[in-house]
């Protein structure tokens, strides 16, 4: 469903972030991605939609290389991907609902996104995704004035509002206290398990993923140093993802 080959990335065309990462994704399955600070997590889901241009590699999603579409192609694959955030990235003075129907802006005329025009079938579909995200309550309140754990919820309605085959989430539980911490973790999972959405997460906390995921991808200094299943992350491989200098010349790295 999803496939990354041999994607690379330089910020400033000398160091590199990405060197040469590969992976897939599975429809109906959370994937996680752990590795240290500055591994290049956020730098690969960004890669997968786009929000960065990446230097060399492929990036099929549904058999199509991502990074071959033109602007009006591009704006239709994302539809299909969602996104959410560590720090949410809601309008804050708008309303719980109007933030989920931004989900759909994607797939308007420019006229009716700008003014945000918005179709009865439409808002009766936002209101039903606050309602599977617990939060149906809090529709008419303004995003400021939720919690975290709240604002993550709203996030995700607003991914699901278009009606994704995939979810990129940047570290969604750091900014969470633990009982909001599983409680969007639990949403995650209800949707790969029962909806069929694939959810790549990228996370620090090796306990979650152990908890929650199927299927762990470990990145240290731009590389994947371990990929597979869940049943597989042992102590000594977490502690090979985690090492420092990971794949620098001379160390010895994983154990596939
Ligand atoms: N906009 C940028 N300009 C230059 N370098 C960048 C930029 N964004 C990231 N980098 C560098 O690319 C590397 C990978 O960064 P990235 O944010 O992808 O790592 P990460 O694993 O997500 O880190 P963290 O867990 O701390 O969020 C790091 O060395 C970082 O300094």
């Amino acid at each position: 469903m999803l496939t990354v080959k041999h994607l690379a990335k330089s910020y400033d065309g000398e160091k590199k972030s990405l060197t040469d990462v590969s992976f897939s994704v599975q429809p109906g399955e959370v994937t996680v991605i752990i590795g240290p600070s500055g591994a290049g997590k956020t730098t690969i889901l960004r890669s997968i939609n786009q929000l960065i241009r990446d230097d060399d590699g492929e990036i099929l999603f549904d058999n199509t290389d991502i990074r071959q579409l033109n602007r009006a192609q591009l704006r239709q694959a994302r539809c299909r991907i969602g996104m959410i955030f560590q720090n949410y990235n809601l309008i804050e003075p708008l309303t719980a609902i109007e933030n989920v129907l931004h989900g759909c802006l994607g797939t308007k005329s420019n006229l009716a996104g700008i003014f945000s025009i918005y179709r009865n079938r439409e808002k009766e579909e936002a209101l039903k995704l606050l309602e599977k995200v617990g939060l149906a309550e809090f529709a008419y309140q303004q995003c400021r004035n939720l919690s975290g754990g709240q604002k993550q919820r709203v996030g995700i309605a607003r991914a699901l509002m278009q009606q994704p085959k995939i979810i990129l989430c940047d570290e969604p539980i750091a900014s969470l206290d633990p009982k909001s911490t599983i409680t969007v973790m639990d949403i995650l999972r209800d949707l790969a398990t029962n909806d069929g959405i694939s959810v790549l997460i990228n996370l620090h906390q090796v306990d979650i993923a152990r908890s929650y995921a199927d299927h762990v991808i470990g990145i240290n200094n731009g590389q994947v140093v371990f990929d597979d299943r869940i049943q597989a992350l042992s102590d000594t491989a977490i502690a090979s993802i985690y090492q420092k200098d990971a794949n620098s010349e001379g160390s010895v790295v994983h154990e596939f």
